[in-house]
Formats: structure tokens, sequence, C-alpha cells
């Protein structure tokens, strides 16, 4: 049984057309033009319960406005979308208590009260008992690491502390689809980690749906099995992430600090060098020699530092295009 089914899902937003200066505002006044922007074309695919699923795609593509019709914040201008087993356009309340939708650039939390306070209004909306709000609330902030913030204003939390705080609030009322619209943009590395752990941890406790974007690789790597990939509204990959990944990215870039200046000679055997800046190298490494070619690497140079990591989202994406439709 599916949990998010889309079929030939559109969205049609209607922008006025106006002609800059005095003249162009009269005439948008009297005589209003519009053009139409397909922002979602004809999206049609299926998620199962506790799948996390990558919705990838450049700016602009139409993911956002996709979450937002299957959240129920806008109207399809065409085709069908079923969330947990409901029409999300409907806003049930029963569909309401199944879904929550995290936005990075947007907050949910009075930002001069304490968490705590706008968690109470939550319970009260989603009539959470006394007990099981402070069990709940107990148990995400540890998963959370957010001991003792909650009582803090929320504008005086970290970025990373906002985000986790806002996480905590969107999932008190336990929904089993979680749609995440960038939940982790903006936050410094040690934030991201703790905040895609946890996700993962919540996905395997409760078995949550997740459908989830982002711009960062590493969460999607981190989460995702299956992704979806949109341009200009339409979808051109619905697959695995291995699959993607083998077929458009089959490189990770290894950096290495080294105590010498390389000879650029000896480097050629490890991989493609992409760069060599004083004892500074780039290096692009076959994904199925890596494991081999790092213990190489480690075994035969002086180094000292070691990093390694995929190509940005939009790289991929990019040779996804120049490679034409791949669904
Ligand atoms: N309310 C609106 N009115 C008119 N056009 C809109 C509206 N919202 C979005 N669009 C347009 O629809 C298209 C898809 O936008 P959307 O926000 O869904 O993209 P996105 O993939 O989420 O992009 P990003 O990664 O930049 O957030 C864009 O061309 C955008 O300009």
């Amino acid at each position: 049984m599916t949990i998010i089914t889309c079929d030939h899902l559109e969205k049609v937003y209607p922008v006025a057309i106006k002609e800059p200066g005095f003249k162009g505002t009269l005439s948008h006044f009297f005589q209003r033009q519009h053009r139409l922007v397909k922002a979602v074309q004809s999206v049609t695919f299926e998620v199962e319960p506790g799948e996390v699923v990558g919705f990838l795609g450049p700016n602009g593509a139409g993911k956002t406005t996709t979450l937002k019709m299957l959240t129920g914040l806008i109207h399809p201008s065409g085709g069908q979308v079923n969330v947990a087993g409901q029409i999300p356009f409907r806003r049930s309340s029963a569909f309401l208590e199944k879904i929550t939708l995290v936005m990075g650039q947007k907050q949910q939390l009075l930002w001069d009260l304490p968490a705590l306070d706008s968690l109470r209004i939550n319970a009260a909306v989603y009539k959470i008992s006394p007990r099981e709000f402070q069990y709940r609330v107990d148990e995400l902030s540890e998963m959370l690491s957010l001991g003792g913030k909650l009582t803090q204003p929320v504008r005086k939390l970290s970025l990373g502390e906002r985000m986790k705080a806002e996480l905590l609030a969107a999932l008190l009322h336990r929904p089993q689809v979680l749609f995440l619209d960038e939940p982790t943009l903006g936050l410094d590395v040690n934030a991201q980690v703790s905040v895609r752990e946890f996700l993962r941890q919540y996905n395997h406790r409760y078995d949550a749906t997740i459908l989830l974007t982002s711009h960062y690789m590493a969460d999607i790597t981190a989460l995702c099995d299956r992704v979806l990939l949109i341009h200009q509204g339409q979808l051109i990959y619905d697959g695995g992430l291995n699959q993607l990944m083998n077929r458009f990215a089959p490189y990770r870039e290894v950096k290495l600090e080294l105590m010498q200046t390389p000879d650029p000679i000896t480097l050629e055997q490890y991989g493609e060098v992409e760069e060599i800046t004083g004892r500074e190298i780039r290096l692009l490494v076959r994904r199925e020699t890596l494991t081999h070619t790092v213990s190489q690497i480690l075994a035969n140079l002086q180094v000292l530092d070691l990093t390694i990591t995929d190509p940005p989202i939009e790289e991929i994406i990019r040779r996804v295009f120049q490679s034409g439709k791949v669904t």
C-alpha cells in the first residue's frame, strides 16, 4: 500500500504581465494580462510507507510547489494526489494529524517566547494530554540533544538549535509523513550532521515516511536510497541514488594535504589530478576503487589530512540534463 501517490500532478500559476512605468501601471489596472507558468507538469510517483526519498532539482524546478500540493497548501491545477489515504487540499484534521511540513526558511516557533510555550500551543491544537506531551518533549529533546534549550527565548538560540526546536515542534503530534524542504539550509557542518542523524533515528523508530529536498548532497547520501529528480516541472528520474551516482557521478573527490610537495607524475596512479596547490591536492577517484586507492595513498604518501566528498547536487543534475531524459 502506498502512502503518497501523485498521478499526473499539475500546477499552473497565472503571473500578471506589467510593463514598466506609469503607462504600464495604467494599462495593467484597466486591462490586466497574464501569462501561465507551468510549475509542475504531469508529475507521477508513489512512495511506500517508511521510505526516505530525496526530491532534487535546480532552483525553480517545482520542488516546493509539489510539496505545497502534497501538504494541501495549494490546490493542484490537474491530476490526483493522495497522502496517507487523504486528499491533501481538503485539509481535514485526520490529514493534518498524519503529516508535517518543515521549511528551512520559515519558522513556526514564536521568536520572543521559549520554544516550550509554542510547543504547549501545538499540544493544545493536537489535543495531546499533559502526560503524553511531557513524554514526547523529553523523548524528542533527548534525540535532538536539546536539553535546557527549550526554556530559552527562541531568538537566543543558535541557528542549529532553532532548527532542532522547529523539528521538535513539527513532530510533536507524531506525524507519519514528513515533508522537509531544505531542513539543513544554512546550518554548520556539525548541526547538519546531527539533524541528519536525528531524521534517520526518527524514521527508524516510527517507520515514518520522509520526502526531503536539500541542496546538500551529504543529506541525500546519508538519508535517501531513492531520489526523484525534477527539472522545469517534469520528473526526469525516479530511482535508486546509487544507480544515479554510478551513472552520473562515478567519481568521488579526494582532498589531500601532504607533508611535502608531491610529484604530479606519482599522483596520477591514484586518480585524475584536478588541482595541485603547494602541498594540497584534489584528485578524482573512481567509486569502485576508492577504498583500495585511499589505502594505497595512506601507505605510500606522507598524508597530513585526507577528506572524501561527493560532487555537489548541482553538478550531478547538470550531468543528468546533459544526457537528456533518464526515466
Ligand atoms: N506563487 C507563485 N506565483 C507564480 N509563480 C510561482 C509561484 N510560486 C512558484 N512559482 C514559479 O514556479 C516555478 C517553480 O517554483 P518552486 O518554488 O516550486 O521551485 P523549487 O524547485 O522549489 O525552487 P528552489 O529550489 O529555488 O526553492 C518557478 O518558476 C517559480 O518562479
